[in-house]
Protein backbone atom coordinates (compact mmCIF):
# COMPACT_ATOMS: atom_id res chain seq x y z
CA UNK A 1 0.00 0.00 0.00
CA UNK A 2 1.31 3.65 -0.71
CA UNK A 3 0.66 6.82 1.25
CA UNK A 4 -1.99 9.06 -0.35
CA UNK A 5 0.13 11.58 -1.13
CA UNK A 6 2.51 8.91 -3.10
CA UNK A 7 -1.14 8.32 -5.09
CA UNK A 8 -2.12 11.79 -5.67
CA UNK A 9 1.34 12.20 -7.27
CA UNK A 10 1.05 9.29 -9.52
CA UNK A 11 -2.85 10.35 -9.98
CA UNK A 12 -2.13 13.87 -10.97
CA UNK A 13 0.93 12.51 -13.95
CA UNK A 14 -1.55 10.73 -15.46
CA UNK A 15 -3.13 13.76 -16.51
CA UNK A 16 -1.90 15.32 -20.29
CA UNK A 17 -1.15 19.03 -21.07
CA UNK A 18 -4.43 20.88 -21.32
CA UNK A 19 -5.94 21.38 -24.67
CA UNK A 20 -7.32 25.14 -25.71
CA UNK A 21 -10.11 26.49 -27.50
CA UNK A 22 -11.56 29.91 -27.97
CA UNK A 23 -14.59 31.26 -26.70
CA UNK A 24 -16.70 34.13 -26.60
CA UNK A 25 -16.44 36.08 -23.08
CA UNK A 26 -20.24 35.22 -22.54
CA UNK A 27 -19.09 31.01 -22.72
CA UNK A 28 -15.82 31.51 -20.37
CA UNK A 29 -17.13 32.51 -17.00
CA UNK A 30 -16.24 29.42 -15.07
CA UNK A 31 -13.46 27.98 -17.60
CA UNK A 32 -9.55 28.01 -16.98
CA UNK A 33 -7.45 30.49 -18.85
CA UNK A 34 -4.68 28.78 -20.64
CA UNK A 35 -2.82 31.71 -22.51
CA UNK A 36 -2.33 35.05 -21.09
CA UNK A 37 -4.66 37.52 -21.86
CA UNK A 38 -3.03 41.01 -22.74
CA UNK A 39 -5.19 44.60 -22.32
CA UNK A 40 -5.78 46.23 -25.67
CA UNK A 41 -7.29 48.91 -23.67
CA UNK A 42 -5.66 51.38 -21.04
CA UNK A 43 -8.44 52.09 -18.18
CA UNK A 44 -10.02 54.76 -17.86
CA UNK A 45 -8.73 55.67 -21.35
CA UNK A 46 -8.69 59.58 -20.10
CA UNK A 47 -8.75 61.39 -16.92
CA UNK A 48 -12.64 60.53 -16.05
CA UNK A 49 -14.67 62.57 -13.73
CA UNK A 50 -15.92 60.33 -10.84
CA UNK A 51 -18.85 62.40 -10.09
CA UNK A 52 -21.67 64.70 -11.14
CA UNK A 53 -20.37 68.43 -11.05
CA UNK A 54 -18.19 70.48 -12.12
CA UNK A 55 -14.63 70.43 -13.48
CA UNK A 56 -12.22 73.35 -12.34
CA UNK A 57 -8.83 74.41 -11.24
CA UNK A 58 -7.43 74.24 -7.81
CA UNK A 59 -5.59 77.16 -7.95
CA UNK A 60 -9.01 79.27 -8.63
CA UNK A 61 -10.75 78.23 -6.11
CA UNK A 62 -12.43 80.73 -3.69
CA UNK A 63 -13.65 82.65 -6.93
CA UNK A 64 -16.45 83.06 -8.64
CA UNK A 65 -16.14 81.37 -11.78
CA UNK A 66 -17.35 81.34 -15.33
CA UNK A 67 -19.52 77.81 -16.49
CA UNK A 68 -17.88 77.41 -20.13
CA UNK A 69 -19.15 74.20 -21.30
CA UNK A 70 -20.27 70.61 -21.25
CA UNK A 71 -18.58 67.05 -20.82
CA UNK A 72 -20.89 63.85 -20.27
CA UNK A 73 -20.10 60.45 -20.54
CA UNK A 74 -19.45 59.48 -24.30
CA UNK A 75 -19.44 63.11 -25.47
CA UNK A 76 -16.03 65.07 -24.58
CA UNK A 77 -15.73 68.59 -24.13
CA UNK A 78 -13.31 70.30 -26.97
CA UNK A 79 -12.08 73.76 -25.84
CA UNK A 80 -10.05 75.19 -23.75
CA UNK A 81 -9.69 75.61 -20.42
CA UNK A 82 -9.00 78.79 -19.27
CA UNK A 83 -8.13 80.28 -15.76
CA UNK A 84 -11.67 81.31 -13.65
CA UNK A 85 -13.83 78.61 -15.59
CA UNK A 86 -15.54 75.42 -14.64
CA UNK A 87 -17.09 73.02 -17.05
CA UNK A 88 -20.25 71.14 -15.97
CA UNK A 89 -19.17 67.33 -15.98
CA UNK A 90 -21.16 64.34 -15.59
CA UNK A 91 -19.61 61.27 -14.02
CA UNK A 92 -17.24 58.94 -16.87
CA UNK A 93 -16.69 62.40 -18.48
CA UNK A 94 -13.31 63.48 -19.71
CA UNK A 95 -11.69 65.70 -17.54
CA UNK A 96 -10.53 68.03 -19.88
CA UNK A 97 -6.84 69.21 -19.87
CA UNK A 98 -5.95 72.27 -17.70
CA UNK A 99 -8.44 71.06 -15.12
CA UNK A 100 -7.41 69.60 -12.10
CA UNK A 101 -10.46 68.79 -10.01
CA UNK A 102 -13.69 67.92 -9.93
CA UNK A 103 -16.36 69.12 -7.38
CA UNK A 104 -19.38 67.70 -7.11
CA UNK A 105 -22.83 69.53 -7.46
CA UNK A 106 -23.87 69.58 -4.26
CA UNK A 107 -20.85 71.64 -3.07
CA UNK A 108 -21.65 74.36 -5.67
CA UNK A 109 -23.93 77.06 -6.06
CA UNK A 110 -24.78 77.59 -9.71
CA UNK A 111 -26.05 81.55 -10.85
CA UNK A 112 -26.69 81.50 -14.52
CA UNK A 113 -23.45 80.93 -16.09
CA UNK A 114 -21.37 81.47 -12.31
CA UNK A 115 -20.78 78.37 -10.20
CA UNK A 116 -19.50 79.47 -6.81
CA UNK A 117 -18.34 75.91 -4.45
CA UNK A 118 -19.53 76.51 -1.19
CA UNK A 119 -17.70 73.65 0.57
CA UNK A 120 -14.46 72.13 -1.51
CA UNK A 121 -13.91 68.32 -1.24
CA UNK A 122 -10.89 66.75 0.26
CA UNK A 123 -10.73 64.64 -3.16
CA UNK A 124 -10.38 65.63 -6.89
CA UNK A 125 -12.67 63.38 -7.82
CA UNK A 126 -10.51 62.58 -11.09
CA UNK A 127 -9.98 59.42 -12.35
CA UNK A 128 -6.55 59.28 -13.57
CA UNK A 129 -6.19 57.99 -17.27
CA UNK A 130 -4.89 54.14 -16.46
CA UNK A 131 -5.70 54.02 -12.92
CA UNK A 132 -7.13 50.89 -13.00
CA UNK A 133 -5.06 49.13 -16.11
CA UNK A 134 -2.86 50.23 -18.82
CA UNK A 135 -2.54 48.28 -22.27
CA UNK A 136 -0.30 45.65 -22.49
CA UNK A 137 -1.13 44.50 -18.72
CA UNK A 138 -1.88 41.20 -18.69
CA UNK A 139 -4.17 38.24 -16.75
CA UNK A 140 -1.54 35.10 -16.38
CA UNK A 141 -3.29 31.71 -17.17
CA UNK A 142 -3.87 29.15 -15.14
CA UNK A 143 -6.90 30.92 -13.50
CA UNK A 144 -10.21 30.02 -13.21
CA UNK A 145 -12.82 32.84 -14.52
CA UNK A 146 -14.77 34.59 -12.48
CA UNK A 147 -17.67 37.04 -12.75
CA UNK A 148 -15.15 39.90 -12.25
CA UNK A 149 -12.28 38.42 -14.32
CA UNK A 150 -15.09 38.23 -17.44
CA UNK A 151 -15.70 42.15 -16.73
CA UNK A 152 -12.07 42.86 -16.80
CA UNK A 153 -11.40 41.04 -20.21
CA UNK A 154 -14.32 42.38 -21.79
CA UNK A 155 -12.84 46.11 -20.49
CA UNK A 156 -9.31 45.27 -21.74
CA UNK A 157 -11.66 44.84 -25.46
CA UNK A 158 -10.59 41.04 -25.79
CA UNK A 159 -13.80 39.59 -26.93
CA UNK A 160 -12.61 36.09 -26.81
CA UNK A 161 -10.11 34.20 -24.77
CA UNK A 162 -8.78 30.79 -25.13
CA UNK A 163 -9.36 28.50 -22.07
CA UNK A 164 -9.26 25.04 -21.85
CA UNK A 165 -11.41 22.53 -23.24
CA UNK A 166 -13.57 20.56 -20.48
CA UNK A 167 -11.89 17.44 -19.63
CA UNK A 168 -14.45 14.58 -20.94
CA UNK A 169 -15.10 12.12 -18.25
CA UNK A 170 -16.94 8.79 -18.62
CA UNK A 171 -18.49 7.75 -14.67
CA UNK A 172 -19.48 3.90 -14.90
CA UNK A 173 -20.94 2.30 -11.59
CA UNK A 174 -20.93 -1.98 -12.25
CA UNK A 175 -22.35 -4.10 -9.77
CA UNK A 176 -25.34 -6.60 -11.01
CA UNK A 177 -27.31 -5.11 -7.38
CA UNK A 178 -27.69 -1.61 -8.86
CA UNK A 179 -30.68 -0.35 -10.29
CA UNK A 180 -31.11 3.36 -11.40
CA UNK A 181 -33.33 5.99 -9.07
CA UNK A 182 -37.05 5.33 -9.87
CA UNK A 183 -36.32 1.78 -10.54
CA UNK A 184 -38.13 -0.57 -8.56
CA UNK A 185 -35.44 -2.99 -7.42
CA UNK A 186 -35.83 -6.32 -6.68
CA UNK A 187 -35.20 -8.31 -3.79
CA UNK A 188 -31.34 -8.27 -3.45
CA UNK A 189 -30.73 -4.68 -4.76
CA UNK A 190 -30.06 -1.30 -4.26
CA UNK A 191 -29.84 1.87 -5.96
CA UNK A 192 -27.26 3.37 -7.76
CA UNK A 193 -26.28 6.70 -5.97
CA UNK A 194 -22.14 7.29 -6.38
CA UNK A 195 -22.29 7.56 -9.79
CA UNK A 196 -24.21 10.63 -9.63
CA UNK A 197 -22.34 11.74 -6.54
CA UNK A 198 -18.88 11.35 -8.63
CA UNK A 199 -20.07 12.95 -11.73
CA UNK A 200 -21.29 16.17 -9.83
CA UNK A 201 -17.82 16.09 -8.26
CA UNK A 202 -16.34 16.17 -12.01
CA UNK A 203 -18.58 19.01 -12.99
CA UNK A 204 -17.96 21.02 -10.22
CA UNK A 205 -14.31 20.89 -11.11
CA UNK A 206 -14.96 21.91 -14.54
CA UNK A 207 -15.28 18.43 -16.47
CA UNK A 208 -17.95 17.48 -18.87
CA UNK A 209 -19.35 14.37 -17.63
CA UNK A 210 -21.35 11.40 -18.93
CA UNK A 211 -22.94 8.83 -17.18
CA UNK A 212 -22.49 5.48 -18.71
CA UNK A 213 -25.22 2.90 -18.25
CA UNK A 214 -24.45 0.49 -14.87
CA UNK A 215 -22.39 -2.37 -15.79
CA UNK A 216 -23.19 -6.14 -15.24
CA UNK A 217 -20.56 -8.06 -12.89
CA UNK A 218 -19.25 -9.62 -16.02
CA UNK A 219 -16.19 -8.84 -17.94
CA UNK A 220 -18.19 -9.00 -21.02
CA UNK A 221 -20.15 -6.52 -19.67
CA UNK A 222 -17.43 -4.59 -17.99
CA UNK A 223 -15.42 -4.68 -21.45
CA UNK A 224 -18.58 -3.13 -23.49
CA UNK A 225 -18.95 -0.52 -21.23
CA UNK A 226 -15.04 0.56 -21.28
CA UNK A 227 -15.31 0.61 -24.87
CA UNK A 228 -17.81 3.34 -24.47
CA UNK A 229 -15.47 5.27 -22.66
CA UNK A 230 -13.41 5.36 -26.07
CA UNK A 231 -12.86 9.39 -26.30
CA UNK A 232 -12.74 10.26 -22.65
CA UNK A 233 -9.80 11.58 -21.09
CA UNK A 234 -11.01 10.05 -17.98
CA UNK A 235 -12.47 7.12 -17.43
CA UNK A 236 -13.75 6.61 -13.37
CA UNK A 237 -15.08 3.34 -12.49
CA UNK A 238 -16.89 2.73 -9.55
CA UNK A 239 -17.21 -0.88 -7.38
CA UNK A 240 -15.71 -4.29 -8.39
CA UNK A 241 -12.42 -2.88 -7.05
CA UNK A 242 -11.98 -5.44 -3.94
CA UNK A 243 -10.92 -8.68 -3.66
CA UNK A 244 -14.13 -10.52 -4.06
CA UNK A 245 -15.18 -12.97 -6.88
CA UNK A 246 -17.20 -10.42 -8.47
CA UNK A 247 -14.36 -7.43 -8.39
CA UNK A 248 -13.42 -7.74 -12.21
CA UNK A 249 -12.40 -4.13 -12.73
CA UNK A 250 -8.59 -3.97 -12.73
CA UNK A 251 -9.40 -7.60 -14.02
CA UNK A 252 -10.81 -5.68 -17.40
CA UNK A 253 -8.41 -2.74 -17.15
CA UNK A 254 -5.73 -4.89 -17.60
CA UNK A 255 -7.23 -6.96 -20.21
CA UNK A 256 -7.61 -3.90 -22.09
CA UNK A 257 -4.25 -2.87 -21.55
CA UNK A 258 -4.24 -0.68 -18.78
CA UNK A 259 -0.66 0.55 -17.15
CA UNK A 260 -1.59 0.63 -13.83
CA UNK A 261 -0.07 3.40 -11.58
CA UNK A 262 -1.07 1.60 -8.33
CA UNK A 263 -3.88 -0.32 -6.35
CA UNK A 264 -4.49 -0.46 -2.83
CA UNK A 265 -3.57 2.72 -0.86
CA UNK A 266 -3.20 3.53 3.05
CA UNK A 267 -6.04 5.31 2.95
CA UNK A 268 -9.85 5.13 5.30
CA UNK A 269 -12.08 4.85 3.51
CA UNK A 270 -10.27 4.50 0.03
CA UNK A 271 -7.74 1.53 0.52
CA UNK A 272 -9.01 -0.54 -2.46
CA UNK A 273 -8.63 2.50 -5.34
CA UNK A 274 -6.43 1.46 -7.77
CA UNK A 275 -5.35 4.45 -11.19
CA UNK A 276 -3.58 3.96 -13.96
CA UNK A 277 -4.06 4.64 -18.02
CA UNK A 278 -5.61 3.16 -21.09
CA UNK A 279 -4.26 4.39 -24.33
CA UNK A 280 -4.96 8.17 -23.80
CA UNK A 281 -7.32 7.87 -21.02
CA UNK A 282 -6.60 8.15 -17.76
CA UNK A 283 -8.23 5.61 -15.53
CA UNK A 284 -9.49 5.89 -11.67
CA UNK A 285 -11.28 2.78 -9.86
CA UNK A 286 -13.12 3.81 -7.54
CA UNK A 287 -13.61 1.47 -4.75
CA UNK A 288 -17.72 0.84 -4.25
CA UNK A 289 -18.94 2.07 -0.92
CA UNK A 290 -20.65 4.75 -1.35
CA UNK A 291 -18.41 6.88 1.15
CA UNK A 292 -15.68 5.64 -0.08
CA UNK A 293 -16.16 6.51 -3.54
CA UNK A 294 -16.87 10.19 -2.49
CA UNK A 295 -14.34 10.76 -0.46
CA UNK A 296 -11.61 9.52 -3.26
CA UNK A 297 -13.04 11.49 -5.70
CA UNK A 298 -12.57 14.37 -4.17
CA UNK A 299 -9.07 13.77 -2.94
CA UNK A 300 -8.25 12.39 -6.24
CA UNK A 301 -10.09 12.78 -9.27
CA UNK A 302 -10.88 16.56 -8.43
CA UNK A 303 -7.36 17.23 -8.58
CA UNK A 304 -7.07 15.34 -11.71
CA UNK A 305 -9.72 16.89 -13.31
CA UNK A 306 -7.93 20.62 -12.17
CA UNK A 307 -4.31 19.60 -13.41
CA UNK A 308 -6.04 18.31 -16.58
CA UNK A 309 -7.17 21.93 -17.16
CA UNK A 310 -3.85 23.66 -15.38
CA UNK A 311 -5.31 24.73 -12.35
CA UNK A 312 -3.19 24.42 -9.47
CA UNK A 313 -4.24 21.05 -7.50
CA UNK A 314 -2.77 21.41 -3.51
CA UNK A 315 -6.13 21.21 -1.50
CA UNK A 316 -5.52 23.82 1.03
CA UNK A 317 -5.92 22.34 4.60
CA UNK A 318 -7.75 24.09 7.76
CA UNK A 319 -7.21 24.29 11.35
CA UNK A 320 -9.93 22.97 14.32
CA UNK A 321 -10.39 22.42 17.36
CA UNK A 322 -11.18 18.98 18.34
CA UNK A 323 -14.45 18.08 19.99
CA UNK A 324 -13.94 14.97 21.70
CA UNK A 325 -10.73 12.75 22.78
CA UNK A 326 -10.00 10.06 19.75
CA UNK A 327 -8.39 6.58 20.18
CA UNK A 328 -5.11 5.99 17.95
CA UNK A 329 -4.74 4.90 14.31
CA UNK A 330 -3.99 2.49 12.36
CA UNK A 331 -1.46 2.61 9.50
CA UNK A 332 -3.94 3.99 7.00
CA UNK A 333 -4.68 7.88 6.68
CA UNK A 334 -8.20 8.65 7.97
CA UNK A 335 -10.71 10.63 6.74
CA UNK A 336 -13.11 11.42 9.08
CA UNK A 337 -16.77 12.56 8.04
CA UNK A 338 -17.29 15.61 10.64
CA UNK A 339 -19.37 18.75 11.50
CA UNK A 340 -17.54 22.37 12.01
CA UNK A 341 -19.43 24.55 14.72
CA UNK A 342 -17.84 28.18 15.61
CA UNK A 343 -15.30 28.12 18.53
CA UNK A 344 -13.23 30.91 19.92
CA UNK A 345 -10.17 30.87 18.19
CA UNK A 346 -10.88 28.71 15.59
CA UNK A 347 -13.58 26.39 14.69
CA UNK A 348 -14.67 23.37 16.81
CA UNK A 349 -14.75 19.94 14.37
CA UNK A 350 -16.95 16.98 15.78
CA UNK A 351 -16.40 13.80 14.14
CA UNK A 352 -19.17 11.67 13.71
CA UNK A 353 -19.41 8.47 15.83
CA UNK A 354 -20.50 6.77 12.96
CA UNK A 355 -17.75 6.39 10.50
CA UNK A 356 -19.18 3.06 8.52
CA UNK A 357 -18.11 3.80 4.52
CA UNK A 358 -21.49 2.93 3.31
CA UNK A 359 -23.38 5.73 5.45
CA UNK A 360 -24.09 7.75 3.33
CA UNK A 361 -27.05 10.00 5.74
CA UNK A 362 -23.75 10.80 7.68
CA UNK A 363 -21.84 11.90 4.77
CA UNK A 364 -24.67 14.53 4.25
CA UNK A 365 -24.32 15.75 7.17
CA UNK A 366 -20.94 16.39 7.04
CA UNK A 367 -19.16 19.49 6.44
CA UNK A 368 -15.63 18.59 6.96
CA UNK A 369 -13.11 15.78 6.41
CA UNK A 370 -11.02 15.43 9.30
CA UNK A 371 -7.27 14.58 8.68
CA UNK A 372 -5.96 11.86 10.59
CA UNK A 373 -2.21 10.60 9.41
CA UNK A 374 -1.08 7.21 9.57
CA UNK A 375 -0.33 6.50 13.28
CA UNK A 376 -1.95 9.62 14.25
CA UNK A 377 -1.37 8.96 18.46
CA UNK A 378 -4.61 9.21 20.83
CA UNK A 379 -5.71 12.78 20.92
CA UNK A 380 -7.33 14.87 23.62
CA UNK A 381 -10.44 17.53 23.32
CA UNK A 382 -9.03 20.67 22.52
CA UNK A 383 -6.11 19.63 20.16
CA UNK A 384 -5.67 21.28 17.24
CA UNK A 385 -6.36 19.00 13.87
CA UNK A 386 -6.26 19.26 10.41
CA UNK A 387 -9.47 19.48 8.05
CA UNK A 388 -10.47 19.47 4.34
CA UNK A 389 -13.68 21.49 4.18
CA UNK A 390 -16.10 19.31 2.34
CA UNK A 391 -17.95 20.72 -0.87
CA UNK A 392 -17.48 24.30 -0.37
N1 LIG B 1 -11.91 -9.42 1.89
C1 LIG B 1 -11.93 -8.10 1.74
N2 LIG B 1 -13.08 -7.50 1.51
C2 LIG B 1 -13.11 -6.17 1.36
C3 LIG B 1 -11.94 -5.41 1.47
C4 LIG B 1 -10.73 -6.09 1.71
O1 LIG B 1 -9.65 -5.48 1.80
N3 LIG B 1 -10.78 -7.43 1.80
N4 LIG B 1 -12.01 -4.07 1.37
C5 LIG B 1 -13.26 -3.46 1.74
C6 LIG B 1 -13.24 -2.07 1.39
S1 LIG B 1 -12.24 -1.10 2.33
C7 LIG B 1 -14.01 -1.53 0.42
S2 LIG B 1 -14.01 0.14 0.21
C8 LIG B 1 -14.88 -2.34 -0.39
C9 LIG B 1 -14.72 -1.90 -1.84
O2 LIG B 1 -15.17 -2.87 -2.63
P1 LIG B 1 -15.45 -2.75 -4.17
O3 LIG B 1 -14.79 -1.58 -4.74
O4 LIG B 1 -15.18 -4.03 -4.78
O5 LIG B 1 -16.99 -2.39 -4.17
P2 LIG B 1 -18.25 -3.35 -4.37
O6 LIG B 1 -17.98 -4.62 -3.70
O7 LIG B 1 -18.61 -3.33 -5.76
O8 LIG B 1 -19.28 -2.50 -3.53
C10 LIG B 1 -19.13 -2.22 -2.17
C11 LIG B 1 -20.46 -1.74 -1.62
O9 LIG B 1 -20.82 -0.54 -2.26
C12 LIG B 1 -22.08 -0.67 -2.94
N5 LIG B 1 -22.04 0.04 -4.22
C13 LIG B 1 -21.24 -0.24 -5.26
N6 LIG B 1 -21.48 0.61 -6.28
C14 LIG B 1 -22.44 1.42 -5.86
C15 LIG B 1 -23.14 2.52 -6.47
N7 LIG B 1 -22.86 2.92 -7.73
N8 LIG B 1 -24.07 3.16 -5.76
C16 LIG B 1 -24.37 2.75 -4.47
N9 LIG B 1 -23.73 1.75 -3.86
C17 LIG B 1 -22.82 1.06 -4.54
C18 LIG B 1 -22.23 -2.15 -3.16
O10 LIG B 1 -23.55 -2.54 -3.28
C19 LIG B 1 -21.59 -2.70 -1.91
O11 LIG B 1 -22.48 -2.67 -0.84
O12 LIG B 1 -14.58 -3.68 -0.26
C20 LIG B 1 -14.47 -4.15 1.10
N10 LIG B 1 -14.31 -5.54 1.10
O1 LIG C 1 -11.60 1.69 2.44
MO1 LIG C 1 -13.10 1.06 2.42
O2 LIG C 1 -13.16 2.40 1.44
O3 LIG C 1 -12.78 1.43 4.14
O4 LIG C 1 -14.69 1.21 2.96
Amino acid sequence: MISVEEALARVLSLAGAPRGEVLALDQAAGRVLLEPAISRMTQPPFDSAAMDGYALRHADLGQRLRVIGEAAAGHPWTGKAEPGTAIRIFTGGAVPPGYDRVEMQENTQRDGEWLTVTAPSQDSYIRNRGCDFSEGDRIEPGRCLSPADIALLAAMNLPQVTVAKRPKVAVLAGGDELVRPGEAPSEGQIISSNDLAVAAIARAAGAEAEILPIARDSQDSLRESFARAQGADLLVTIGGASVGDHDLVGKVAESMGMERAFYKIAMRPGKPLMAGRIGECAMLGLPGNPVSAIVCATIFMQPLIHAMQGLPTGKRRFHARLANALPPEGRRQHYLRARLTEGGDLPVISPFDRQDSSLLSVLSQADALLIRPPHDPARQAGEIMDYLPLFP
